[in-house]
């Protein structure tokens, strides 16, 4: 693989803005994005439904221009140098495009011709785990086997950078790692990852870098510990009532119908003064879990309007 990107971004956007329809129904989905994808790396673009990931790439992929911003892709552009990009890029989108008529094998060979170097079509069957579904009809395959397919063309050509557009969004547990393992792969040949997911895990485990977006907006960036940091654990139980307000760190307690949750700056003091107080008044807390920060829990906070800091923040510069 020819990676001569040296140390600048393989993908750099900068103000990007996207907008669908005019005047009344205008309505602007990307809202003035700037982001980094380094070089070698696998980055994440994580987002609440509708948050503009797929708009922002489509941008990328040279699908739609921008309504105003700066783009640059392996340092091209990504509307007048598209050729260029595309024979150096592996994109995967989220609706295959491929007939339903040939096979598998027939229609990775088609892919194949289109492409300057494939890397050989039994290679991608076996890479993919698609031998034995080789010589069956694109229509009868299943979603996640369609995935699959979809994800053999988009690495066929050895490509610099991989868009990947909710890869393993259909496929199984199993069939998820496997792709996951795959991704993984891709760094290790030197190839630069982007790939929009809805799975915090998936992210968490694949990702050097996470850009979280919100409402058009890049609303957190940074690796996930950097991102969880600052944001609370959290100490929870079947429902008390009587738990008190002010343990050490405690920053607040939530009375849900089927839980109490304490949120604290200070795991380790919040429960060995909620231990004290538990064992001093003879109470057994039920189903108690304790946790640090997560990306789950600044995702949620995101998502629900609880984000205590929701304007851009470059967390990993910090
Ligand atoms: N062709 C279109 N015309 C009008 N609005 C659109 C169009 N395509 C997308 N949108 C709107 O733009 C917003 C961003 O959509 P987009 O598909 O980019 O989000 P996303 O982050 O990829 O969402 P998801 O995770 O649900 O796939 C959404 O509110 C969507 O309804």
């Amino acid at each position: 693989m020819n990676n001569d990107s040296g140390s600048k971004p393989a993908v750099r956007v900068r103000g990007l803005r996207r907008t669908y329809g005019t005047g009344h129904d205008a309505y602007e989905a990307v809202r003035g994005v700037d982001l980094d994808v380094p070089a070698g790396s696998i980055t994440a673009l994580l987002g609440t439904n509708g948050a503009g990931k797929t708009s922002t790439l489509e941008v990328l992929e040279g699908l739609a221009p921008a309504s105003a911003g700066e783009v640059s892709v392996l340092g091209l552009h990504p509307v007048s140098d598209r050729a260029e990009i595309r024979r150096r890029t592996g994109v995967l989108l989220q609706r295959s495009g491929f007939s339903g008529d040939l096979t598998v094998r027939e229609t990775l060979r088609q892919w194949s011709g289109t492409l300057t170097n494939p890397r050989p079509v039994d290679e991608m069957l076996g890479l993919l785990s698609l031998e034995d579904r080789a010589d069956v009809r694109m229509l009868a395959l299943s979603g996640g086997e369609t995935r699959r397919v979809d994800l053999a063309s988009a690495l066929m050509g050895d490509p610099e950078l991989v868009i990947l557009d909710e890869p393993t969004t259909g496929l199984d547990p199993e069939s998820r790692r496997e792709v996951w393992r795959l991704v993984d792969g891709l760094r290790e040949r030197g190839a630069t990852v982007l790939i929009t997911t809805h799975y915090l895990e998936e992210a968490e485990t694949l990702a050097d870098r996470l850009e979280i977006m919100h409402a058009g907006q890049i609303v957190r960036s940074g690796t996930p510990t950097e991102i969880a940091k600052g944001h609370p654990s959290t100490i929870s139980f079947a429902p008390r009532p009587d738990v008190p307000e002010d343990l050490l760190g405690v920053r607040r307690v939530i009375h849900e119908h089927n839980r109490t949750t304490l949120e604290t700056s200070a795991l380790q003091d919040s429960l060995t003064e909620l231990m004290a107080w538990a064992q001093h008044n003879e109470v057994r807390l039920e189903d108690l879990d304790a946790r640090s920060p997560s990306l789950e829990s600044v995702f949620l906070a995101i998502a629900d309007g609880r984000d205590p800091d929701p304007s851009p923040l470059e967390v990993g510069s910090l």
